[in-house]
């Protein structure tokens, strides 16, 4: 094993929990978020079957900056440039409308790399996982579907990136009625 990969995967676990520290998911548990983020790299290692470092380090980051004090420059100077590049590529800018956020999601995601695809892809099948196991505290049935269809929108412009994850992403559609 990589003594040096492991320092820093565990290095970056732990900051992203600091990052994380008072958030809560929007479930009925109030589930600490870190368990997202951590379950998007679970998600990209152990069901997309890849162990790229900088993906991992990147899934785990991928919501620090749109949702925590985190800031680029700290990425990079912890994780380096090429795990600070795929989290710019996967973070929204908050300062916009929604729905402009919502719709630059869905054009970005065609011409993002595929580090930053990956994060994306796995981003969404826990969301949607999520979602098909309770409602998120105070949405409607209607908001639900809506962010189904939008995240097929999203995960159309990601495709060719990793079969597996997206073989998974299209069951969960087909259960939604969307194909
Ligand atoms: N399904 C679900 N989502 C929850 C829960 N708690 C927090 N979220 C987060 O809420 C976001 C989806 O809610 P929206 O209202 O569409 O997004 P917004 O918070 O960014 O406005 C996702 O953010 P995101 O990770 O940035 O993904 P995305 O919105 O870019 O897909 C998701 O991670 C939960 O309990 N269930
Ligand atoms: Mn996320």
């Amino acid at each position: 094993m990589d003594n040096e990969a492991i320092k820093k995967y565990t290095k970056c676990m732990n900051f992203a929990a600091k990052k994380h520290s008072t958030q809560r998911r929007k479930d009925s548990e109030e589930t600490p978020y870190i368990n997202h983020p951590i379950g998007v790299a679970n998600i990209i290692a152990n069901e997309g079957d890849v162990t790229d470092l900088d993906v991992l380090m990147a899934a785990l980051l991928h919501d620090t900056v749109e949702d925590t004090d985190c800031s680029f420059d700290e990425i990079e100077e912890h994780f380096g440039a090429d795990v600070c590049n795929i989290v710019k590529e996967v973070t929204d800018d908050k300062s916009l409308p929604k729905m402009e956020r919502k719709r630059l999601q869905i054009e970005h995601a065609k011409t993002s790399s595929s580090k930053a695809k990956l994060v994306k892809l796995a981003d969404k099948l826990y969301n949607l996982r999520d979602l098909q196991r309770e409602m998120p505290i105070g949405w409607t049935k209607e908001r639900v579907d809506e962010y189904f269809i939008w995240a097929k929108k999203v995960v159309d412009n990601l495709r060719g990136t990793n079969l597996k994850l997206e073989t998974k992403l299209d069951e969960i559609f087909c259960a939604q009625g969307l194909k």
